[in-house]
């Protein structure tokens, strides 16, 4: 078999010791394009975050390849369109692992910059301001760094959230051109239909993991429900579980995180929902 482009090793991530990801297991295959999907606060954000690294694990581990090229589109709330910058730089930024932030750029940096925006159809934006976009023309100029990036794993959550259905079609088709060339792509997606059209594979998620695999074995109304339920079930206020006995590592020390298992977790698997 061939090295996945990413594995999880009963992987937990959270917040303030507060598990929001638990005990993910499994392996992305190399080429893959697959959405990853669940309700508001299922872990979704989380779970990216967890592979790019910026937030490390509680427990377990992320797998990546040694050298893997990351490449990750985070939701547009999180993204600082203040900054005064114009499109050119935004999409130059995908070629800092090169050069550096203040590297000198080449003709064919350059060239690289120029397909990326002509692929996007924002040919003739380079000198404008981010913060004069609209957020359809943000997404496009943010796919452009993708592209110029050259990424093995690219990891977009919600890009479609908000965005005209033109501009869906045109950055589904830059997906499906990153799927043909064999990167690794996984993507936060809404919108079941449109998951079901374009996505082969499917991850469920609900803070554990519901189901995960080809897209029309995975998004079964039953797995849904599962996942809804999860919905029902969460409340921030919830009181906390003690540790799992599945969960003591050999050496009889529970984990960190086990000890306060977040409760939403547990009254959903105890009602079978995980
Ligand atoms: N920075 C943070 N600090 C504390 N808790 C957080 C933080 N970010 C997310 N959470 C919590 O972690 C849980 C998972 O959030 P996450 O953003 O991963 O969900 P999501 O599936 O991406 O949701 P949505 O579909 O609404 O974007 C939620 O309960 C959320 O409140």
């Amino acid at each position: 078999m061939t090295e996945p482009a990413l594995a999880f090793a009963d992987l937990t991530l959270g917040y303030n010791r507060h598990p929001a990801v638990h005990h993910l297991d499994g392996a992305v295959a190399r080429g893959s394009l697959t959405a990853i999907v669940g309700p508001n606060g299922s872990g979704k954000s989380t779970l990216m975050k967890g592979i790019v690294g910026v937030l490390p694990p509680m427990d377990g581990a992320v797998r990546l390849p040694e050298g893997t090229r990351l490449a990750y589109l985070p939701q547009q709330s999180e993204i600082d369109r203040s900054f005064p910058a114009r499109v050119i730089d935004l999409v130059r930024l995908g070629l800092w692992r090169r050069r550096g932030l203040l590297g000198r750029y080449t003709a064919e940096d350059h060239q690289r910059c120029a397909a990326a925006l002509t692929a996007v159809g924002l040919t003739g934006f380079e000198e404008r301001p981010i913060d004069t976009l609209s957020g359809g023309q943000l997404q496009r100029a943010l796919f452009a760094r993708v592209l110029v990036q050259d990424a093995d794993v690219i990891l977009l959550d919600e890009p479609f959230n908000a965005i005209d259905s033109q501009t869906v079609g045109d950055l589904l088709a830059l997906i499906g051109r990153w799927h043909g060339e064999g990167r690794t792509v996984l993507v936060v997606v809404h919108d079941l239909d449109l998951v079901r059209r374009h996505f082969p594979q499917t991850l469920i998620l609900a803070r554990g993991l519901v189901a995960w695999g080809r897209t029309q074995d995975v998004l079964l109304p039953e797995n849904l429900s599962r996942a809804r339920s999860f919905d029902e079930a969460w409340s921030e206020d919830a009181p906390w579980c003690e540790a799992e006995e599945e969960h003591v590592h050999a050496d009889g020390i529970p984990n960190g995180h086990h000890a306060h298992h977040d409760h939403a977790g547990d009254a959903a698997r105890r009602r079978g929902v995980l």
